[in-house]
């Protein structure tokens, strides 16, 4: 099953309500939630308070992205406030898996991200740990950068790892993913699929309802 999950980072904030619900009305399932700390990566940009607001204007699921040191310190107030998935950067963590460990206990879905040039194979271990892992398909820190191509043999290779282990882990691509390259990252074989720009920008339900027919 295939999955759209639209990046806030690229919405309105000005109308964030109605763009939720604008991205829910058009079918797409999760909602992405990019929090930056301006630590871990260059730039900031929102974190609970805002999460919590935005809650009652969706019934999609949270899928919130913590590009954060040390994310730990956190799980229990993104719980909170809402969060269904939360996806840590395994560049982050001391130690990966208390922090998944930690997201599991909490009864939220837990996912490793790992940027463009970290190796597969610090998922060894934690791999059957995690419903998701996320690839970084651009350098982590804004919106509106281009897929950074040699990702697709990264996800190649990991749909082959999870097939090979008989494991049934979600695979999310974030980062320059548009309606020209959706087809064939989807064919490399991710099934969740993020996107900030190519949604946001222009006319938001026809944004959405293409990219779900080329994910059918
Ligand atoms: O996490 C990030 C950036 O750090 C992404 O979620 C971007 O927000 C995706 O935006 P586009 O590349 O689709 O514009």
């Amino acid at each position: 099953m295939n999955y759209l999950s639209p990046s806030i980072l690229a919405a309105d904030f000005s109308r964030l309500g109605e763009q939720l619900r604008a991205i829910d009305e058009a079918g797409a399932e999760y909602v992405h939630i990019d929090v930056m700390d301006g630590a871990f990566v260059p730039s900031i940009s929102f974190g609970m308070p805002l999460i919590q607001s935005i809650r009652p204007c969706s019934g999609r699921i949270f899928d919130v992205h913590l590009m954060v040191e040390e994310p730990i310190r956190y799980i229990q107030e993104f719980a909170d406030c809402g969060a269904d998935m939360i996806t840590v950067h395994a560049e982050a963590c001391v130690h990966l898996d208390r922090t998944v460990e930690t997201i599991r206990e909490k009864g939220i879905r837990p996912a490793v991200a790992l940027n463009p040039a970290t190796s597969l194979s610090v998922l060894e271990y934690i791999l059957p740990s995690l419903d998701m892992v996320l690839l970084m398909t651009v350098n982590p820190g804004f919106g509106g950068q281009k897929f950074i191509p040699y990702s697709f043999e990264k996800i190649r290779e990991l749909r082959h790892i999870i097939e090979e282990r008989g494991l049934n882990t979600d695979i999310e691509v974030d980062g320059g993913v548009t309606l020209s390259n959706v087809e064939e990252i989807l064919k490399a074989g991710a099934n969740v699929i993020v996107s900030g720009s190519a949604v946001f920008q222009g006319d938001i339900s026809e944004n959405v309802r293409r990219f779900r027919e080329l994910m059918k």
